[in-house]
């Protein structure tokens, strides 16, 4: 049923303006409304001017060196300014990157940002009506980096970052970039908005130099996708590596053995490498390992349950003493490598033997880590019957997998959602991977560094313990 607007009378005509509003009118002399708009101009002038002052007050002085000292001056000043910026650039291209372009870029991109903000927030559903109000995040800051801008936003009361995390695919097409990810801010009610640009993933990240000593805090192993060093903490974790056929899982162990092996010359670093495909992997660093095993599988149960042992032996010595063991020359940290954990835990047909290595991986998994015996293993098949171990795994490294499926059994679940699409790298980026770095929910893209045959020789001949002679150790 239909309900007329308003109540009509059969041949009633009903008048065209019922209500009369009228507008009061105040008359003002011309002047004074003259006089208002240019007050009202020079305000905006002067707030123009005070906000834009990185571009206003250089434009200001070489207008006053024009006027003051002519053209030819002029001129040379700019000249003098580009050579000094051309030198630093060259002669240590980070800090001017850091002090000098980044800064400008960032003032630039805050200008660009400012001008599609309101557009931006109402498309992607981020501004928020109330009542008759409309109220929009507040853009406060912009950084630059390589390939990346960081904007900083404080949120309208009531939303959270998820809200933002929600819209970021909308917000990567309307800005114009790869991808959009979302973080929470230093305060409650502001969040970053890292906005990717170019890939820094897209080249190949280069043999990093070795540290002298360690920081099993922070090993260094790569490049992350925002342009900044990945760095991995081994203390006080377990660390698997999953990654189809060709995915770059060698990539991985060199750059943590890479990391380690100022500790391994100076002997507060044993590596005890795993090698189940035939030595086919390993074998070339051999020099770097205290213990090394290939082919044998009952050396490598004793291996392991060696290691349980040196594990229960530094229980009991460290109980009620510390929570975390320090490396020491004597008690040096174990780093347990082994290259296809499935040939251990899943394919091998001796069933005794097979109970033997779960067993002892199971308690090192479980007990290693605070007396510094970690493991590093690597899985090419993540699928739950060959993956009994995952939980004990507090790090997990997704390279490129063969499905999406695969993503959460490896990650955490809903790891895929949130952004980790490892069965979309490409196979042309062999080493890329995603991780979850320090608790954070979201997937960070990383890529490892690549160590070419050369370059592992070179190392094992550097750090390694067992000196090469003639090709074999000694
Ligand atoms: N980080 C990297 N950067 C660039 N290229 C890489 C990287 N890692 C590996 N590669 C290239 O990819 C190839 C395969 O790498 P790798 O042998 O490490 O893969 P994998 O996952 O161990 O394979 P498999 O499961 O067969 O042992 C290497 O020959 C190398 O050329």
């Amino acid at each position: 049923m239909t309900v007329p607007f308003i109540n009509v009378i059969r041949g009633q005509e009903i008048p065209e303006a019922p209500l009369n509003v009228r507008t009061p009118v105040v008359r003002i002399p011309i002047w004074m409304a003259v006089a208002w708009w240019c007050l009202r101009g020079l305000g905006r002038l002067v707030r123009g001017y005070i906000r834009h002052w990185w571009l206003t007050l250089p434009l200001t002085g070489l207008g006053w060196l024009y006027l003051e000292h002519g053209a030819f001056t002029l001129a040379t000043v700019v000249v003098a300014v580009a050579l000094v910026a051309t030198v630093w650039a060259l002669s240590h291209r980070p800090s001017w990157l850091r002090l000098g372009w980044w800064p400008v870029k960032a003032r630039i991109r805050l200008w660009q940002y400012r001008r599609v903000w309101h557009p931006a927030m109402a498309t992607a559903r981020l501004a928020v009506t109330w009542d008759t109000h409309t109220v929009l995040p507040i853009l406060k800051k912009v950084r630059c980096g390589a390939g990346i801008d960081e904007v900083t936003v404080r949120i309208v009361s009531g939303q959270t970052p998820d809200d933002f995390a929600l819209a970021s695919e909308r917000l990567a097409h309307t800005f114009g970039v790869r991808q959009v990810k979302v973080t929470p801010g230093r305060r409650p009610d502001t969040i970053t908005l890292t906005l990717l640009r170019g890939d820094p993933l897209a080249t190949l990240v280069e043999p990093l130099p070795v540290p002298f000593v360690p920081d099993f805090t922070a090993l260094p192993l790569g490049r992350r996708e925002d342009g900044r060093p990945l760095t991995l903490r081994l203390f006080g974790t377990q660390i698997l590596v999953a990654g189809a056929t060709d995915a770059g899982k060698g990539s991985v162990i060199w750059s943590t053995v890479r990391a380690v092996a100022g500790g391994i010359r100076a002997g507060l670093v044993e590596v005890w490498a795993f090698d189940p495909k035939g030595g086919m992997e390993l074998a070339i660093g051999r020099p770097l390992f205290a213990r090394f095993a290939c082919d044998d599988y009952t050396a490598m149960a004793d291996m392991l349950e060696e290691a349980v042992a040196t594990m229960r032996r530094r229980t009991g010595r460290l109980r009620g003493l510390t929570r975390q063991h320090i490396p020491t020359v004597d008690e040096p940290l174990i780093l347990i490598i082994v290259d296809e954990l499935a040939a251990l835990t899943a394919y091998l047909t001796d069933r005794q033997l097979k109970e033997r290595i779960k067993n002892a991986l199971g308690v090192l998994l479980s007990q290693g880590r605070a007396v510094g015996v970690h493991v590093l293993a690597c899985l090419q098949d993540p699928r739950k019957e060959v993956l009994p171990f995952r939980n004990l795994f507090p790090t997990r490294i997704a390279l490129r997998l063969a499905e999406d499926k695969e993503v959460d059994l490896v990650l955490n679940d809903g790891s895929r959602d949130r952004g980790a699409l490892c069965d979309q790298i490409p196979k042309s980026l062999p080493g890329v991977a995603y991780l979850l770095l320090d608790g954070d929910p979201t997937p960070m893209r990383v890529r490892f560094s690549y160590l070419s045959d050369a370059d592992i020789r070179a190392m094992a001949t550097e750090y390694g313990r067992l000196r090469l002679t003639e090709g074999s150790a000694a």
